[in-house]
């Protein structure tokens, strides 16, 4: 459904991802591991028209920039949407109003009221605090704000970049059960996490980065966690 051919993108000079090939199923949850720096964000940047990237992006077949959809807003209109990491909401408005700022593409403007009980039944704790300033969250809630923002645009894609990043466990545990239940509604689900066991526990597919290029793939159920280990932390060179 999602997929890049030979993707190389970065910043101005500094070229971060190099030609990288991957694919992302349809109604899979597919997670992204790898170290710090190894280019995850990155990536979810290039497939959301945040930086340009050369090489291809497809979706369901068809590249982007065939079909000129290289901006972030008209990617939302096609339903691939990301959460981005470190929680970021709007600190100075409500929930509610982080909320139905994500919905916005005209497709979706119509059901916003349905979505927004949707959400508040997905995370009853933030219809109980829904006219709070987001700035005021813990960073558990905030995480549940910025996903709650990406679903009221009716992803069909939902990128997903270091839920658990800073949680404690009882918290992680709760955005992953959303987490399960978005695949089991048959959300097709990208997700960047550092925590491989947590990844795993989840994920269909798995893929690993270093400096920039995927470095191994495999089913989830497949993987064998010290292998995936003695990859994650091969010391540069020792890799692929
Ligand atoms: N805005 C930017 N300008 C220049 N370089 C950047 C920018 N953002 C990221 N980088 C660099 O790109 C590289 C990859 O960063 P990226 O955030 O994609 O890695 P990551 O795998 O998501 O890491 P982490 O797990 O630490 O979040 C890093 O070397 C980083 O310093």
């Amino acid at each position: 459904m999602l997929e890049t051919r030979n993707l190389t993108a970065g910043y101005g000079a500094i070229t971060v991802l190099w030609d990288l090939s991957v694919t992302f199923r349809e109604g899979a949850l597919t997670t992204i591991v790898g170290p710090n720096g190894a280019g995850k964000t990155t990536l979810l940047r290039a497939l959301t028209g945040l930086i340009p990237h050369q090489g291809e992006i497809l979706l369901s077949g068809t590249p982007l920039k065939g079909k000129g959809l290289m901006k972030t807003w008209d990617l939302v209109a096609e339903g691939l949407v990301m959460v981005p990491e470190g929680r970021l909401v709007f600190r100075d408005m409500s929930v509610e109003e982080n909320l139905c700022l994500g919905a916005y593409p005209t497709r979706c403007r119509g059901r916003l009221s349905s979505n927004l009980e949707r959400m508040y039944t997905l995370f009853p704790r933030l219809k109980e605090r829904r006219h709070q300033f987001a700035g005021s969250l813990s960073g558990g809630e905030a995480q549940m704000v910025a996903m709650g923002r990406g679903l009221m645009a009716e992803p069909r894609i939902l990128l997903i970049d270091e839920p658990s990043l800073g949680l404690a466990p009882v918290m992680v545990k709760e955005v992953f059960d959303i987490i399960r239940r978005l695949k089991a509604e048959g959300t097709t689900i990208v997700l960047i996490e550092q925590n491989t066991s947590v990844a795993l526990s989840v994920a269909d597919d798995v893929h690993l980065m270093r400096s920039g290029k995927v470095i191994f793939s495999q089913a989830a159920a497949d993987v064998n966690l010290d292998h995936l280990h003695d990859l994650y932390f091969a010391r540069e060179g020792q890799a692929a």
